[in-house]
């Protein structure tokens, strides 16, 4: 990608003692994008944003930042600034002389610090609490006090390690938004670590899903969330039912299956693949019937359980083989909810276009 302001080429690091925390990974980050690095704890992610900042240093690969291999350049030289955790922030200074502290340092005089510190504060709507001390403010505030001093800098690349993780749930919904409208505002490309797939879907214009030190998937939340690539991913992103199956033959841009406790049928697939594939199926694609159903994919089962959300129901279905299918059911305040109960034997049917069959 020739715009891309991060590249990540082939880079590994290998910590002392045998962990390898990034193995051989590539990505392009274009200029103003919303990423995010989503995966278990463990996989790597943060590792690999420390190298961006240059916190951390690779064993193998190249870290190109607006067109520089950055292998020479100190994290204080780089386009890149890093928003923590725990948003450290100085108790004793003002928010301004917090969010101006930066520039003081590096010298910058003292009326071009006072509009840059202005504007910083304006982006994150602070500027009428410019006086006030850190141990005033609510946690959601302090985070803004950081988003602002790593702002000040101007850097090319704001790099974020789950930012939100030390909120509680309500101001982290809030600061989810405030964090996407600030990033359209602001035109700086955002790099965020988190391992909540929530955030990385109503966030990121783009999310790199990573396993085990390697990157498994690169594409927008709704083709992840649509087109997931493997099991991992699918699993992963959102809920869904992975059914087992095993191909008896490809025909054309089909495959002939065996799905698990459902039964033989044509499912579409691109790849030719042979043996055994798992079928994933979104648990909001599954009906429920009480009279057998026309669709060409559809399966006898008993209700095992039934939780209520308000506006939807989780219902799990318990079909032959072992097979359990959760479906998500839009409820229906005339039937008091989904409409079936406990112990009730019902249809399951979906489309088969519905259905992601997966090789990896
Ligand atoms: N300084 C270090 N020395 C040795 N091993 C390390 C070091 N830092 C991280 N690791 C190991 O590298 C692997 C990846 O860690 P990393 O922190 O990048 O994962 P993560 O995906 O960000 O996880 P989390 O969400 O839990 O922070 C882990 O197995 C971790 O124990």
């Amino acid at each position: 990608m020739s715009d891309a302001i991060v590249s990540i080429r082939n880079v590994t690091k290998a910590f002392p003692g045998g962990v390898t925390a990034v193995d051989n990974v590539s990505l392009d980050i274009a200029q103003n994008e919303f990423f995010a690095l989503l995966g278990p704890s463990g996989c790597g992610k943060t590792t690999l944003l420390r190298m961006i900042s240059g916190l951390e240093t690779p064993t193998g690969g190249q870290i190109i930042i607006g067109g520089e291999d950055m292998a020479y350049t100190p994290p204080n030289k780089r386009p890149t600034n890093m928003v923590f955790q725990s948003y450290a922030v100085f108790p004793h200074m003002t928010v301004e002389q917090n969010v101006g502290y930066g520039l003081k340092v590096t010298g910058v005089a003292s009326d071009e610090i006072k509009r840059r510190v202005g504007e910083a504060l304006e982006m994150v709507k602070l500027t009428k609490l410019a006086t006030r001390k850190p141990d005033q403010m609510s946690g959601g505030q302090r985070q803004r006090v950081a988003l602002a001093r790593a702002l000040v800098k101007r850097p090319k690349v704001l790099l974020l390690d789950e930012p939100l993780s030390a909120l509680d749930a309500k101001l982290r919904d809030d600061m989810r938004m405030e964090l996407t409208r600030l990033q359209e505002t602001v035109g700086i490309t955002f790099i965020i670590v988190t391992h909540d797939q929530d955030e990385a879907l109503s966030m990121a214009s783009r999310i790199a899903v990573m396993d085990r030190g390697a990157v498994q998937q690169v594409a927008t939340p709704a083709e992840l969330y649509e087109h997931p690539k493997s099991r991992f991913v699918a699993d992963f992103i959102g809920k869904v039912n992975l059914i087992d199956a095993r191909v008896h033959r490809q025909i054309g841009r089909k495959i002939d299956c065996e799905l698990k406790g459902v039964g033989r049928m044509e499912l579409a697939s691109d790849n030719l693949v042979g043996g055994q594939v798992a079928v994933a199926v979104r648990p909001e694609k599954l009906k429920i019937a009480t009279a057998e159903p026309a669709s060409a994919i559809r399966v006898q089962g008993k209700v095992r359980d039934v939780a209520y959300y308000g506006d939807t129901s989780h219902v799990v279905i318990e079909a032959a083989d072992g097979l359990n299918l959760s479906v998500n059911v839009q409820n229906d305040t005339r039937l008091g909810g989904s409409g079936v109960e406990r112990g009730q034997n019902v249809w399951v049917h979906w489309a088969p276009e519905d259905s992601i069959v997966l090789t990896e």
